[in-house]
């Protein structure tokens, strides 16, 4: 039992990777102190056969383990499954929803994100975050005969790619596809794989830690806060509809979701389903239908909200002084402190505000959730020390290494050009189903790139990025196949 107002010199707030990564370095850094990490999740995650790929990309696999684990890797961690309730900074004091209290010197909140849905508690809206909202979503697939994906970054390209034996209605907001992660060049290269048959192709090179086995606690009935899945989550899941169909996916592009009608509102309004795609049923009433804004009208299974994430800093706020951002995270400094004297977060509860290197911003991702908890431990132990402690040179350089549509895909730098207005230039190297290449220059200068396939470029293009050679002499090179570009530049 823990003792009432123990004091810890070191508290942290979730057991996603944020969380872990924070109190894992705490326990290196310190040794000699009892830290106490905080989880409403059970099990936690953690991340095995590191390793650096380049020097800002890394490769690793993401495992769930149950508490023990961390306990027993970081031995003077001390890990409870509680949810927190409340937090009384002026005291230091932290209150969990059992009415235990903590006393903290220092405090890092690493309790990520929710799905942020288009419908609140909507019976046939569903939002995936978790081991238990993906178990929950294939349940309801397994029925289904369609379904609507609303949203265009990385669940829903995942997503559309994965299920099968069920219509898929994706709804976007854009022009092209994926376009939080790639430009609409990069969307047609993709477009072509959206209704493969998968059957012919390789199995992907992807790792798998995830089990969705058994995992009561991830998402306890009371809280529904397991960590958020990462890397990889979506491979070897069985996600099959009710129908013996392999793909079927059809984009609605630039719109959003107008309305949704039960059967008896849509009966009563009068309304029918309109502009159904050829080949998609239309003999079946459907427990919800969707009213696009180009006025289109879908029934459906349920609906996918793949549109984002609200960071839970809920029971932290009362009585606090927290500065927050227009994402709803909590600002932080570049010692990642927050507002709050003595409180620090990480990971996807926080929005970055110091002043951005000229090639990193945040993207709520697993590799900066991982940086950010390691170096917001750091900065933990130099503020206690009153020692100075430079900004990592993780946050230098922006790269994310990922998986679409069965590719490797790596983003580096400003890869979409964004921020650099309209004076920039781009580079092009497709060939088609293999490769997709393009690169963003400024004033003779790589800004940014983004790698599909196997291109071999990471490393090269990164140096690039870092070291800001004026590349207007090799220019029309840059891309040539045939030229050996670490030669070329060395
Ligand atoms: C389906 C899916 C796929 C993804 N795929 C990728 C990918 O391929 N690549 C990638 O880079 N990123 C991916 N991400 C994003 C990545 O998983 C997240 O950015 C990252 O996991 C965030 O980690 P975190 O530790 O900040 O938060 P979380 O993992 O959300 O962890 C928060 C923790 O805090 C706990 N908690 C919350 N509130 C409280 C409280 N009040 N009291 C106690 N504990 C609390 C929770 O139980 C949980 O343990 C994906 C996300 C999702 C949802
Ligand atoms: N492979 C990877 O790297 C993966 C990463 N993730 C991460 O997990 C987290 C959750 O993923 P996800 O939910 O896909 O979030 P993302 O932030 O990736 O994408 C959200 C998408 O939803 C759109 N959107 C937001 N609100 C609405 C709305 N009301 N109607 C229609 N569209 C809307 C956004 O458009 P706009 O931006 O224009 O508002 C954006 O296209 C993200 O942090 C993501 O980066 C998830 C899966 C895979």
């Amino acid at each position: 039992m823990d003792s009432q107002n123990k004091f810890y010199k070191f508290i942290v707030v979730g057991g996603g990777i944020a969380g872990v990564s924070c109190a894992e370095k705490l326990s290196s850094l310190c040794p000699e102190d009892e830290i106490l990490l905080i989880s409403a999740s059970t099990l936690v995650k953690t991340i095995t056969n590191y390793k650096k790929i380049t020097k800002t990309l890394e490769s690793f696999d993401v495992e769930e383990r149950p508490m023990l684990s961390v306990e027993t890797g970081c031995p003077n961690v001390k890990v409870v499954q509680k949810y927190v309730s409340l937090l009384e900074a002026d005291k230091h004091i932290l209150h969990t929803v059992d009415g235990t209290k903590y006393q903290y010197g220092k405090l890092c909140i690493c309790s990520g994100g929710k799905p942020k849905l288009i419908a609140k508690d909507h019976p046939y809206v569903l939002g995936i975050r978790d081991t238990q909202s993906v178990k929950e979503f294939q349940n309801q697939l397994s029925t289904s005969r369609r379904i609507i994906v609303v949203g265009n970054g990385g669940i829903a390209t995942e997503l559309v790619y994965e299920v099968e034996g069920c219509e898929v209605i994706w709804a976007i907001k854009n022009k092209s596809i994926s376009s939080t992660f790639v430009d609409p060049g990069a969307a047609e290269f993709f477009l072509s794989q959206l209704n493969k048959d998968k059957s012919k192709e390789e199995a992907p090179s992807k790792r798998l830690k995830y089990t969705l086995e058994d995992d009561k606690s991830s998402a306890s009935s009371t809280t529904k806060l397991g960590g958020a899945l990462g890397p990889d989550w979506s491979t070897h899941l069985h996600m099959t509809g009710s129908m013996q169909t392999s793909h079927q996916v059809h984009v609605e592009y630039l719109v959003e979701i107008q309305k949704l009608f039960s059967p008896e509102e849509f009966e009563s309004a009068g309304l029918s389903e309109s502009q159904v795609p050829e080949s998609f049923i239309c003999d079946k009433s459907w427990p919800v239908y969707v009213q696009l804004t180009n006025d289109k009208v879908y029934g459906c299974d349920f609906i996918v909200s793949a549109t984002g994430v609200t960071p839970n800093t809920d029971p932290f706020l009362t009585g606090n002084q927290f500065s927050i951002a227009e994402d709803g995270g909590f600002k932080v400094n570049d010692h990642m402190q927050t507002t709050v004297r003595d409180v620090y977060a990480a990971g996807d509860i926080c929005s970055v505000s110091w002043e951005l290197s000229q090639h990193w911003f945040q993207m709520k991702l697993w590799s900066q959730a991982r940086q950010m908890g390691v170096y917001s431990a750091m900065c933990m132990v130099a503020d206690g020390q009153n020692e100075d402690i430079q900004l990592d040179f993780c946050f230098e350089l922006f790269a994310h290494c990922t998986n679409f549509f069965n590719y490797k895909v790596i983003l580096l730098g400003r890869f979409n050009a964004q921020g650099l207005g309209n004076d920039y230039e781009l580079l092009l190297r497709v060939t088609k189903d293999l490769e997709y290449i393009k690169v963003v220059l400024q004033n003779g200068r790589l800004q940014g790139a983004i790698l599909i396939g196997e291109t071999d470029l990471e490393e090269t293009f990164e140096n690039l990025i870092l070291n800001q050679i004026d590349l207007t002499p090799f220019k029309d090179h840059l891309l040539e196949p045939d030229i050996d570009l670490e030669d070329f530049f060395d």
